[in-house]
């Protein structure tokens, strides 16, 4: 089985890739909502979230959004939270290669916004990025409600910058002039991978 990784800054189009990737038939494991889940209604990070950030749980969920302004821009208070996560989100990942490596299937993807942040790429035979020009970026996140220009900038500040994930990448996917590009180049990736 082929593993592609697929990686991209806040608001390059990475969800919008990986879309695509299911519609082309590709099982895509999706970091960001994993997270999302483990801290949803009865997720299994609930209460080791609420024990670390007071206040941020109600009604049995974490607020994102709040717990966000807590974590983004203070490091260590993200650190903190990313000990809790990523473990969790490591063991829903190696679930999911396995249940794939029994069902036979040749190419799977994992998205993870912060592949190269943590080694991710060492699971993967191949990386996709996807980017577009910064302007594009901040005008596409900017539009999104509860973002300003400061928590983008935390965010970003947090993140591998995108010039050194194209540099590390085998394939750039370009989101700025449209979709079809980037629908095009997944076919050709996922041709070349699946054989
Ligand atoms: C802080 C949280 C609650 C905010 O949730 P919210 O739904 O408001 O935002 P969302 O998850 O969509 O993230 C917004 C943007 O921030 C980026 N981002 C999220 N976590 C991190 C992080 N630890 N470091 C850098 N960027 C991050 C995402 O890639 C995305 O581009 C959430 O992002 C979170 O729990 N992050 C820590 C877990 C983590 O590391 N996730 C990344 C995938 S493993
Ligand atoms: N190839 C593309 N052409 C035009 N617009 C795009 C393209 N890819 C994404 N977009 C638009 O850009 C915005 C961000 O896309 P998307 O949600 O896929 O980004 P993301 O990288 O997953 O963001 P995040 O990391 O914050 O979750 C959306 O409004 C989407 O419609």
């Amino acid at each position: 089985m082929k593993v592609l990784g697929l990686t991209g800054s806040i608001g390059m189009g990475k969800s919008t890739a990986a879309a695509m990737l299911r519609r082309l038939g590709v099982p895509v494991h999706d970091a960001d909502a994993t997270v999302h889940r483990l801290m949803g209604q009865g997720g299994a990070a609930v209460t080791a979230v609420a024990a670390a950030f007071p206040g941020v749980v109600t009604d049995g969920a974490v607020d994102r959004r709040e717990l966000g302004r807590r974590v983004f821009g203070r490091p260590a208070e993200l650190k903190r939270l990313e000990a809790i996560l990523h473990p969790l989100v490591r063991r829903a990942e190696t679930a999911f290669l396995k249940r794939h490596r029994r069902y036979g299937t040749k190419l799977v993807v994992l998205d993870i916004p912060l592949l190269f942040e943590t080694g991710g790429e060492r699971r993967c035979d191949r990386v996709a990025v996807v980017s577009c020009p910064a302007f594009l970026q901040a005008q596409r996140v900017l539009r999104r409600p509860g973002m300003s220009a400061e928590r983008l900038a935390a965010i970003l500040a947090q993140q591998t910058p995108d010039v050194e994930k194209r540099r590390r990448a085998d394939f750039v996917l370009r989101s700025g002039v449209g979709r079809v590009p980037v629908l095009r180049a997944l076919k050709r990736i996922v041709t070349v991978m699946r054989s």
